[in-house]
């Protein structure tokens, strides 16, 4: 083709159409009375349509609900039951050996919180419920230069001294988490209408904080100021979420109502965090949670916080900004923004 030609050519080319930006179809309506069941068993079909379909209910929840529950997510009950398990001999240990791993100790955010140790919602008092965080770790030996670059989050794990396997079946959950993890990303991709691969050059070594959690039940007359775990929304991306078969979790619509997030047995929830909203130019829905045991028996949940790379800038997601709808965040470092939500999170009890 001749220098002319192509001149020529690019005359007659018609005008670039404006691409339909999410960031201008996106029609909130959060008044929902239910939380979405959505079966992953499409993840992964090699039939672009059915991942598509996929996706897109799971856009529908993440821009109306900002929680949904998932099925087929892919960890075994034997893996659940591992972690539960440990989870109750860790918590059931004299107070003075959980103390011995506080996580005050420790340079970020890893070990034990004792109850009232942590107050998520600043308007309350502390939470009711005890917890054991932990971060990533292999669970082989690997040089420890893999981990260099996490930034703002870095720091090894604290683990009880004498709780054999309690390790083995922490991390066995957490590692079958940080699957389930990896396989939502590129949904959610799909679901802001960018490349299915968008996050995967972003989420190396994803962001991936996990709690084991312990609410003792509450009884008689419940200060609201002291419950469960404060209202508040979570940090990360998204957080996948076990919760034992005792109602506790409730979820806020737009219309100031709580929705209990009903126990369903085989699913997990997943909801969004602050992470999301701030990138995707609250497009996606971080949605207010609290939670109250009032059951009368012990309570357990297993929330795993799943973020980007510690080191991503927070730019907004290409298709959730447009002339109409400018960047409302200013861009941080998504380590940063964790860390600093954290520091608030435990200032209280330090
Ligand atoms: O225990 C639950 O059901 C919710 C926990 C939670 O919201 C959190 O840890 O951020
Ligand atoms: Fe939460």
């Amino acid at each position: 083709m001749t220098q002319e030609t192509k001149k020529y050519n690019g005359d007659a080319q018609p005008e670039l159409e404006r691409p339909m930006l999410l960031a201008d179809t996106a029609r909130t309506d959060s008044t929902f009375e239910e939380i979405p069941i959505i079966d992953l068993k499409d993840a992964t079909s090699t039939d672009p349509q059915a991942r598509r379909a996929l996706a897109d209910k799971i856009r529908d929840a993440s821009i109306n609900v900002g929680f949904l529950y998932v099925k087929n997510h892919g960890i075994s009950d034997e893996v659940i039951e591992g972690a539960v398990k440990a989870a109750d001999t860790f918590f059931k240990l004299p107070l003075e050996t959980k103390m011995a791993l506080d996580i005050h100790k420790t340079s970020n955010f890893k070990g034990y919180t004792a109850l009232l140790g942590e107050n998520t919602d600043p308007e309350n008092r502390g939470d009711m419920h005890e917890g054991f965080d932990i971060g990533w770790e292999e669970m082989k030996a690997i040089p420890k230069d893999q981990r260099d670059g996490d930034g703002a989050m870095s720091g090894t794990n604290v683990w009880p001294a004498d709780l054999p396997g309690f390790r083995e079946a922490v991390l066995t959950y957490y590692h079958a988490g940080i699957r389930l993890g990896k396989l939502l990303f590129p949904l959610f991709a799909m679901a802001l209408d960018v490349p299915e691969h968008f996050f995967d050059d972003k989420t190396t070594k994803p962001a991936a904080i996990m709690r084991l959690l312990y609410y003792p039940p509450q009884t008689g007359v419940v200060d609201d100021r002291v419950i469960g775990i404060g209202a508040h929304t979570d940090y990360e991306c998204f957080t996948i979420l076990w919760q034992d078969q005792v109602q506790a979790l409730q979820v806020l619509n737009a219309n100031g109502k709580w929705i209990d997030a009903v126990p369903i047995p085989g699913t997990l929830v997943i909801n969004l965090g602050d992470q999301f909203a701030r990138w995707t130019n609250d497009v996606f829905k971080s949605t207010k949670h609290r939670a109250v045991n009032r059951s009368g028996v012990e309570r357990y949940s297993i929330p795993l916080f799943f973020g980007s790379d510690y080191d991503v800038q927070l730019h907004p997601i290409p298709s959730c900004v447009s002339e109409d709808n400018p960047p409302k965040y200013e861009v941080v470092t998504a380590g940063d923004y964790v860390k600093s939500r954290l520091e608030a999170t435990y200032a209280h009890s330090k």
